[in-house]
């Protein structure tokens, strides 16, 4: 049996790189809180705007604070017409989350943050005009067609869906995309927040420093094992299938996409709340293979190595099942995170030094200069 994690080592594990009054990430072993309030709590009575008007403003809203906000990021979804001409010109088969870069890149060009006082319209708008970005370019390039970045729906999740499909999401899948939203929203020092901090603590630019994030978060130790878990679960017919296969890849040493983390000790808090709805999918779309190939795995990988599903692994089903593509899966992630690394970016603002770290040389001493001639 596995012993349990220690948190020290390489990647800076263990080691406290600055102060944040937004996360919790495993104290007491598994829970999980945004500015104190327990992410089970928000993810069963919250709605993900209010959770980035929590994260960015620094308070719960009132309704009025809510309304607004809502109405505000929903009059702010449009794509400039030199930003809808860039993603026109990205090519069908690139990835998703390049898409996203590019994009956030080139709205820090057509819109720049001139000065930091700016900063909150810039967050907001990036929250607003993130959806329209990816599905903009996901249906120009896959179905040829120019869509219109407005819907009537308020909630960025059911927007994103309405986009995406060209109709009105239904309740179900609305509430789902809310959760994962607020599932995703924020996670202190995690590897693309601590990207988004270090950029911001040069005095960058907004959009700098969350093109900076989106980059972190593409690869698969990060935010990208979504998709891999989804690629994972697919090779399954059976769950004894997905068991044999499991076994085979824990013997052969291979990377498991969407198991462990580098925080929690024993489980992940939000799995077991995107899991719910996961099976709630489901059943809704009468699936008898993938829910339970992935809750054998999940069996599996606890009883073989200790290692527990993070949030990506559950998060890969459900969204299957909701049509979404699965090269979609990281930017969701991006629409969410976005609130998340802002907030950072300004915590570090308001209370800023350069983050500069030292390292431990490695290298040769003393060398000698040799002449490029009589080099071998
Ligand atoms: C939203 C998120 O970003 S959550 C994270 C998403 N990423 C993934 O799901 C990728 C798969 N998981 C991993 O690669 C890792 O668990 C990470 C990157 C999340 C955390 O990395 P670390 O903190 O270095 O992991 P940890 O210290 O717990 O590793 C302990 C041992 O378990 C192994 N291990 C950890 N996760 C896995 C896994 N998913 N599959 C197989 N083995 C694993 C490690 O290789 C290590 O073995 P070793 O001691 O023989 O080298
Ligand atoms: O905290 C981490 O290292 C990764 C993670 O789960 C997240 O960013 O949501």
């Amino acid at each position: 049996m596995a012993e349990a994690k220690q948190l020290s080592g390489a990647g800076l594990r263990g080691q406290v790189a600055g102060e944040t009054a937004l996360c919790t990430v495993g104290k007491s072993g598994a829970g999980l809180t945004y500015r104190g309030y327990d992410i089970a709590d928000l993810a069963e009575k919250a709605q993900f705007e209010e959770i980035a008007y929590l994260l960015l403003r620094g308070k719960l809203p009132n309704r009025q604070e809510l309304d607004a906000y809502v109405k505000k990021l929903h009059s702010m979804r449009g794509l400039p017409y030199a930003l809808k001409s860039v993603l026109e010109h990205i090519p069908k088969d690139a990835h998703p989350m390049d898409v996203m870069r590019t994009g956030c890149s080139m709205l820090g060009n057509l819109e720049t943050e001139e000065d930091f006082s700016e900063q909150d319209d810039k967050i907001d708008r990036m929250l607003a005009v993130f959806p329209s970005i990816i599905t903009y370019w996901y249906r120009f390039a896959h179905e040829g067609v120019r869509i219109e970045t407005e819907s009537d729906v308020d909630s960025i999740g059911g927007h994103f869906l309405e986009l995406l499909h060209g109709k009105k999401p239904s309740e179900l899948h609305e509430r789902v995309m809310n959760v994962s939203l607020i599932l995703y929203a924020e996670h202190e020092f995690n590897a693309s927040t601590f990207t988004a901090r270090v950029c911001a603590s040069t005095l960058s630019d907004i959009h700098s420093c969350v093109t900076g994030a989106i980059g972190s978060l593409r690869g698969p130790l990060h935010g990208g094992a979504n998709e891999a878990a989804m690629a994972l679960i697919q090779k399954f017919k059976t769950p004894d299938e997905a068991e044999q296969g499991l076994l085979g890849m824990l013997e052969r040493k291979e990377k498991i996409m969407g198991f462990g983390h580098a925080i929690y000790k024993e489980s992940d808090p939000r799995n077991a709340i995107i899991k719910q709805w996961s099976k709630k999918l489901a059943e809704e779309v009468g699936d008898t293979v993938l829910y339970p190939v992935s809750e054998r795995c999940e069996e599996v990988m606890w009883r073989e190595k200790k290692l527990f599903c993070n949030a990506d692994f559950f998060h890969a089903s459900a969204y299957h099942f909701m049509g979404i593509p699965t090269e979609l899966f990281t930017p969701i992630f991006v629409m969410s995170r976005v609130s998340g690394w802002a907030a950072h970016v300004k915590e570090q603002r308001a209370n800023n030094r350069i983050i500069r770290p030292s390292a431990d040389y490695t290298g040769p001493a003393d060398a000698k200069w040799v002449p490029i001639e009589e080099r071998p």
